[in-house]
C-alpha cells in the first residue's frame, strides 16, 4: 500500500479565543498537539523511531502530567472509535486516558481541521518530517500558519533523514540553512535558552552522537537561537587540531520572520536528550499547558535483607559503604534513606564475616527504613490457610521485636510480589491482621512489561504502588556480569532507561536486592550516579519519603488508578507462577448472560441449565442468586470471591460450559471493561425486548416486591419525573428508561468484545419459541451434544410461557414473579415512551443491520413504524 502523503496524530485541546484581542485565555489552553507525520499507519515504525518515541513520550505525558485538563468526554469516545483499531494493541492507556485525548487521522494533503467554531483545537503541531511543511501547497500552508499566529500556536519540526546530502541548503521561505548526513559528538545546550525548564544545560554529554545522519542549522537572522549544539565528529572530519565552531543541533525559531515560533531538530528522538529537550519545547510552545511537574520522589527498596547463599551475603565494610551513600544520597534526595526488607529465619545463616555483616546492619538499625518480607521468604501464594500464613508473619514480627527493628512503616513487599498480583486474598487478609499493612509495590500489576504501563490500585485498603526495576536483580553482583557490561550499565545511568524511568514517574519505588550492595555494591553505583546525572541535567526537584506517605501522594495524583482492573491471571505466565495451584482458569466462566433485566433472562438461564454440558455459578444469596460480581460492589471483593462461585467440578463432570448469569451487566457503565478484562474470549449474550415493555415490566416488578415508590406513583408518574425529583423517584425513574437504550449500551460492550462474541436473542421469540432460539444459541455457543429442547420444553397454558416438562402431566414453570399478571399499559405511557425511545430505537437498527447477524426483531420493526 502506498503511504500517503500525509497522517495525522491529534491531540484534541480545548482552548478558547477572544477573537476580537486575538488573546489566549491562557488557562483555558488544553494540550492539543498534532503529528504532521510523512507515513502512514502501517510505515511509521520505519523510519527514523520517530513515531514510536513520539508516542512513548506522549504516553508519559498524558500520564503524569497534572496541567491537562479533561476533555469532554462525547468528544473523547467519537475520537476513539477511529483510533481504536489502529492502535488499541501498543496503545490502549493512551487511547483511553482521560485527558488529552489521542487521535490518529490519514489525511491526505489537507491540513486537519483546526478549529471548532472559536475554539482552536490544537496547542503545538509537530512535523515529523519538517520537509513536509516547507513543501505544503501554498494554500493550506497560509491556513496553517494562520491558524498558529492567530492562536499562538507554535511547531516542533524534526529534519527526517534522507539519502540525499544537502549543504548549506535554504529552508524554502527561511533565513535558515541546513547541512545533513552528518556525524556528530559531544552535544551541550544553550544554557541561555528560555526553551530549558525540565532539561538542565549541564554539561557536555561527550561521545559520538547516535546515528550518521543527523543536520546542522545555520542562520544569519536574530529570530534563531540555537537550543543544542555538537561537534563534528572529529574521525570523520579530521581538523588538524583546530577548535571547531559548535554546530547547531537544535534550533529556536523566535517568531521574528513570520510571528510563529518553532523548535527545530536536527534529528529525532533517538537521542537521549532530544527526549528532554522534546518535552521542553511542548511545554515551552504550549504556554506550559503540556508540562510535566517537576517533582519525583524516590524510595530504594533493599529486599531480601539476611536472606542469600554464602558468599552474597553483607560484610561490615559493605554496610558502612551503604550508610556512607546512604548519606551522600541524602545529601542529594531530602529524606532519602534505603528501605530494607528482612526475612528474619536466615539471619546469621552466612559465613563469619558476613554474619558480623547482618550484626553491623542491626546496630544501625535507627539509620534506615525497614519492612517485612515473610519470615522464610516464602512466596504467600502458596499458602491456602490464613493461620499458618499469619503464624509464618507474626514468626518474622516477632523476630522484628526482638531485634528493635521498627514494625509501624505499613509497608510489605511479597517475595517474587506473590499474593498483590494477582491478588491472593488470604495474603491481603493476614497482612492487616499481623502487620497493619497499608501499602505494599509491585511490578505485576497490569504486567511486568512494558515497565511505563505499571500501574497502582488500592484492594481491601491496602494501597498497591508500581515497582520500578533498575536492571540489578539478585544475581548482578560483579560489574563484568552485568547483561552487557560496564557500557550498557552507564548507558542506562546516562540517560537510558534508568534515566528516563525517573524523568517520566514521579513517583518511583525500585527494587533492588540485598545482594547488589555486596561484592561489588552494583547498586549503590547505579543509584549515586543516576542521581547525579539528574541533577546534572535536569531541573527536576528529588526527594524522598516514606512509602505511606509515596502511597497517598500517588493516587492523589492519580485517582482514576483506585480501582483496580482484575486481569486472567491465565494470560501472563508470570502471573501463573504466582498464582495458587489451587485455583485455575478453567473454573472461570466461558459465557456470561448479560441481560438487561426483565427481558427472558430467568426463563434463558434456566433453560440452558437443561443443558448437560452446561453449569452455572452457585447461587449468591445476597442478590438474588445472580453473583452480580463486575457491577457494583463486590468487584472489589476480587477475583478469589468470584472464583468461588465456580468450583472445580467434581470428576466425570469436568469440562462443562460454565457461565454466568447477571441481568445487570448490560447496562453498567464499567462492566464491558472489566469483563473484558477478565474473559476477553467469553461469548455475550444478551436479550432485546421493546424498550417501553421492559420498563414496565420493571416497575411492575418493583411494585410487586412493594416498594414504596412503585406504590405512591402511577407508571406515567414515574417515567415522567423530572430531575428535581425526590432522589429514589428519580432512581426508579432510571432503572426503567436506561437499560433499555440499548444501542448506546450495546456500543460499550462491542467496543471491547468483537460482534462475533455477542448473540443478541429476540425476547419475544424467546416467549414464543424458545426451542428454536436454544438451537440457535447451542450453534453459537459450539455446545454439544447439541440437546434436543423440543423434548424438554412446552407451553403451559397455565402459565401462558413455555415450562420444563416433569413428565406426561406436569411441566416446572418459573415462579410468579416471571411472567406476572399486570394491566396493560397506560396509552398516556406507551405514547411518551414511543417517543422518548425513538433515536434510541433508531440507533438500534442501525446497529443490528450494521452487525447484520440476525433479522430485526418484529417489536423493533413495530416500535419504529409508531413513531414515524
Ligand atoms: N418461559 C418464561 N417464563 C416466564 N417468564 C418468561 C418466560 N420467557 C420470558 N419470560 C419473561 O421474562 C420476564 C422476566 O425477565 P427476567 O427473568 O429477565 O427478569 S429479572 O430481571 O431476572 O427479574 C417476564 O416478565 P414479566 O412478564 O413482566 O413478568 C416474562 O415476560
Amino acid at each position: 500500500m502506498k503511504p500517503q502523503e500525509v497522517a495525522l496524530a491529534l491531540y484534541p485541546s480545548q482552548f478558547t479565543i477572544s477573537p476580537s484581542l486575538k488573546q489566549i485565555k491562557l488557562n483555558q489552553l488544553g494540550p492539543g498537539v498534532v503529528v504532521l507525520q510523512q507515513t502512514d499507519k502501517h510505515t511509521f515504525e520505519h523510519a527514523s523511531g520517530f513515531h514510536s518515541e513520539f508516542l512513548l513520550q506522549m504516553s508519559f505525558l498524558q500520564t503524569h502530567s497534572q496541567s491537562f485538563p479533561e476533555s469532554p468526554d462525547r468528544q473523547n469516545e467519537a475520537i476513539f472509535t477511529e483510533v481504536e483499531k489502529p492502535f488499541s494493541v501498543t496503545l490502549p492507556r493512551l487511547l483511553k486516558a482521560k485527558v488529552c485525548s489521542y487521535k490518529i487521522e490519514v489525511a491526505g494533503k489537507n491540513v486537519p481541521v483546526l478549529t471548532i467554531q472559536d475554539k482552536g483545537r490544537y496547542g503545538v503541531i509537530v512535523f515529523e518530517n519538517l520537509e513536509k511543511y516547507l513543501q505544503m501547497d501554498n494554500w493550506n500552508r497560509q491556513l496553517l500558519d494562520k491558524y498558529c499566529r492567530d492562536y499562538s500556536v507554535g511547531i516542533i519540526g524534526f529534519v527526517a533523514p534522507s539519502e540525499e546530502t544537502l549543504v548549506g541548503a535554504q529552508l524554502r521561505g527561511f533565513p535558515l540553512y541546513v547541512h545533513t548526513n552528518l556525524r556528530l559528538r559531544d552535544a551541550s545546550l544553550n544554557p541561555g535558552s528560555p526553551v530549558l525548564r525540565l532539561t538542565r544545560a549541564g554539561d557536555t554529554a561527550w561521545g559520538p552522537l547516535p546515528g550518521g545522519d543527523w543536520a546542522i542549522f545555520q542562520h544569519n537572522h536574530s529570530s534563531y537561537e540555537p537550543l543544542e549544539w555538537a561537534q563534528r565528529n572529529n574521525q570523520d572530519y579530521p581538523t588538524d587540531g583546530l577548535i571547531q565552531p559548535p554546530l547547531a543541533t537544535v534550533i529556536q525559531d523566535h517568531g521574528r520572520v513570520d510571528g510563529i515560533q518553532r523548535v527545530l531538530f536536527g534529528s529525532g528522538l533517538r537521542f537521549w536528550l532530544h527526549r528532554l529537550l522534546f518535552l521542553d519545547a511542548l511545554s515551552y510552545l504550549s504556554h506550559g499547558q503540556l508540562s510535566l511537574n517537576l517533582e519525583r520522589r524516590i524510595l530504594i527498596d533493599v529486599d531480601d535483607i539476611f536472606v542469600g547463599e554464602k558468599g552474597t551475603r553483607l560484610k561490615p565494610d559493605d554496610v558502612h559503604a551503604l550508610i556512607a551513600t546512604q548519606n551522600r544520597i541524602a545529601g542529594l534526595v531530602p529524606g532519602f534513606r534505603f528501605n530494607l526488607g528482612f526475612s528474619g529465619k536466615y539471619f546469621h545463616h552466612g559465613t563469619h564475616e558476613e554474619n558480623l555483616g547482618d550484626d553491623m546492619l542491626l546496630r544501625n538499625v535507627d539509620q534506615f527504613n525497614w519492612f517485612s518480607h515473610m519470615w522464610n521468604h516464602q512466596q504467600p501464594h502458596l499458602y491456602d490457610n490464613l493461620t499458618t500464613l499469619m503464624n509464618d508473619m507474626i514468626l518474622n514480627k516477632d523476630f522484628a521485636n526482638e531485634k528493635g527493628i521498627p514494625t509501624d512503616s505499613g509497608y510489605s513487599v511479597s517475595p517474587h510480589h506473590s499474593g498483590v498480583y494477582p491478588a491472593h486474598e488470604l495474603l491481603y487478609m493476614a497482612w492487616k491482621k499481623v502487620w497493619n499493612i497499608r501499602v505494599t509495590s509491585t511490578e505485576e500489576y497490569p504486567h511486568l512489561r512494558p515497565a511505563r504501563l505499571r500501574r497502582g490500585f488500592i484492594h481491601r485498603n491496602i494501597m498497591v504502588l508500581p515497582r520500578q526495576t533498575c536492571g540489578l536483580f539478585t544475581h548482578t553482583m560483579y560489574i563484568d556480569r552485568y547483561p552487557g557490561g560496564r557500557d550498557k550499565l552507564d548507558e542506562s545511568i546516562q540517560g537510558g532507561e534508568l534515566f528516563q524511568t525517573i524523568v517520566y514517574n514521579p513517583i518511583n519505588i525500585f527494587m533492588t536486592h540485598m545482594s547488589n550492595y555486596g561484592s561489588d555494591r552494583l547498586a549503590l553505583y547505579t543509584f549515586e550516579s543516576v542521581i547525579k546525572f539528574l541533577r546534572c541535567w535536569t531541573n527536576l526537584k528529588l526527594t524522598s519519603a516514606p512509602p505511606l506517605l509515596l502511597g497517598e501522594t500517588y493516587f492523589k495524583l492519580h485517582p482514576d488508578e483506585t480501582d483496580p482492573v482484575w486481569g486472567n491471571p491465565c494470560d501472563d505466565q508470570r502471573h501463573i507462577k504466582i498464582w495458587s495451584r489451587n485455583k485455575s482458569c478453567d473454573t472461570l466462566p466461558k459465557f456470561l448472560v448479560i441481560g438487561p433485566q426483565k427481558t427472558g433472562t430467568t426463563a434463558l438461564y434456566t433453560f440452558l441449565s437443561l443443558h448437560p454440558s452446561v453449569a452455572s455459578n452457585l447461587p449468591n444469596p445476597d442478590t438474588f442468586e445472580e453473583i452480580q460480581f463486575f457491577n457494583g460492589n463486590n468487584y472489589y471483593r476480587g477475583l478469589d470471591w468470584y472464583q468461588n462461585f465456580f468450583p472445580v467440578q467434581p470428576n466425570g463432570t469436568g469440562g462443562r460450559y460454565m457461565f454466568e448469569k447477571s441481568a445487570t451487566y448490560f447496562d453498567g457503565e464499567l462492566v464491558p471493561k472489566r469483563a473484558h478484562a477478565l474473559l476477553p474470549h467469553a461469548k455475550l449474550v444478551t436479550i432485546l425486548i421493546s424498550p417501553a415493555k421492559r420498563a414496565y415490566s420493571w416497575y411492575q416488578h418493583i411494585k410487586a416486591h412493594g416498594d414504596p415508590i412503585a406504590n405512591n406513583y402511577s407508571f406515567f408518574q414515574v417515567i415522567m419525573a423530572s430531575d428535581s425529583a425526590p432522589k429514589p423517584l428519580r432512581d426508579l425513574r432510571n432503572r426503567c428508561l436506561n437499560p433499555g437504550k440499548y444501542a448506546q449500551h450495546l456500543e460499550r460492550w462491542l467496543a471491547y468484545y468483537p460482534q462475533q462474541q455477542l448473540q443478541i436473542i429476540d425476547g419475544e421469540q424467546l416467549k414464543s419459541n424458545p426451542v428454536e432460539v436454544m438451537m440457535e444459541l447451542q450453534r453459537f455457543l459450539k455446545l454439544s451434544p447439541t440437546f434436543d429442547y423440543s423434548e424438554h420444553l412446552r407451553f403451559d397454558n397455565k402459565k401462558g410461557f413455555y415450562c420444563q416438562i416433569v413428565n406426561e402431566n406436569k411441566n416446572k414453570c418459573l415462579g410468579k414473579s416471571k411472567g406476572r399478571q399486570y394491566p396493560p399499559m397506560d396509552e398516556k405511557s406507551a405514547k411518551w415512551l414511543q417517543r422518548y425511545y425513538q433515536n434510541h430505537n433508531s440507533a438500534l437498527n442501525k446497529l443490528l443491520k450494521k452487525l447484520g447477524s440476525r433479522p430485526i426483531p418484529q417489536w423493533l420493526k413495530d416500535d419504529l413504524s409508531t413513531t414515524s
